[in-house]
């Protein structure tokens, strides 16, 4: 494994100078403008800025789903940046969980069939302990054999993120995870992943436009323009939502300014 000079070892996950560019540099559309950004193991992160601002980017990059165009990734004292189409699949099977808006899960397979698939593709056998004891923390051990169209859209969520858990991933990355829920239940869902890295020292980061959202998160990581904006640590939902004020309306001001204007 190589460890890239900057990395700290409790990073779970580290972009340095990380720059996205979608199309050329000349025309293209600059996503990303040399993000360097250090996630600690066990914590809850969540990354919020204005819409484009490169959010969904940024967790594709670090989630080995996107390449940057320049800058470096490492994942779990890996330098992802450089690896194959095959060996990111696998990377992104074997240690990374995801929860998306969409839940994302197989309408023909029962809860059970579901949450057992990540171990499936990766060749390994789930334990049935271990697949009750992932369906008892997320509070569907009576929906094992239900499919997903029989459930809610909390208990979809729920599913996921047992799948998430089931392979015990270095990271779990969701994609506004409750996006698409209630605040009831995505407030039931926040309190599942907040759960996980309280009890079993997952290291979680999401993206999300709720502050609600991001106040069970450690820390608030802020985007704008492709750049980093400032962060909150141990944020309220008022705080992260006078920052995203802040951000909003100063939007047409370069990102390195805001950087200065909101320490
Ligand atoms: N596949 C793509 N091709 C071209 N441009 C893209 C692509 N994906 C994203 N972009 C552009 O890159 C910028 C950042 O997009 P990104 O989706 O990362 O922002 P975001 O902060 O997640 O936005 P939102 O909150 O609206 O989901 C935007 O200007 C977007 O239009």
């Amino acid at each position: 494994m190589k460890m890239s000079p900057n990395q700290d070892s409790d990073d779970v996950v580290r972009l340095h100078s990380v720059r996205k560019v979608y199309g050329n540099e000349r025309n293209g559309v600059v996503a990303l403008d040399g993000v360097t950004l250090g996630i600690a193991r066990g914590t809850f992160t969540a990354v919020m800025g204005p819409s484009g601002s490169g959010k969904s980017t940024a967790l594709h990059c670090a989630a080995g789903l996107d390449r940057p165009t320049s800058g470096t990734v490492v994942l779990d004292g890996q330098d992802i940046t450089g690896l194959s189409e095959r060996e990111l699949t696998e990377l992104r099977r074997e240690r990374i969980g995801f929860v998306f808006q969409s839940f994302n899960l197989l309408p023909a397979l029962t809860v059970v069939e579901n949450i057992q698939l990540p171990l499936r593709l990766a060749g390994r056998r789930a334990k049935r302990t271990e697949v009750d004891d992932v369906i008892a923390r997320v509070g569907l051990s009576d929906r094992k054999g239900h499919r997903p169209g029989e459930l809610s859209g909390g208990q979809q969520q729920r599913v996921a993120i047992a799948r998430a858990l089931i392979t015990r991933p270095a990271v779990i990355f969701g994609d506004e995870p409750t996006g698409s829920l209630d605040t009831r239940t995505a407030l039931e869902v926040l309190a599942l992943l907040r759960q996980a890295v309280r009890e079993v020292g997952q290291s979680v980061v999401i993206v999300t436009h709720d502050p609600v959202a991001a106040a069970h998160a450690d820390r608030v990581v802020f985007l704008a323009d492709g750049q980093i904006a400032g962060e909150l640590t141990s944020p309220t939902a008022h705080a992260v939502s006078e920052r995203m004020t802040q951000l909003g309306a100063w939007a047409d001001v370069p990102a390195a300014d805001l950087t200065g204007g909101l320490r």
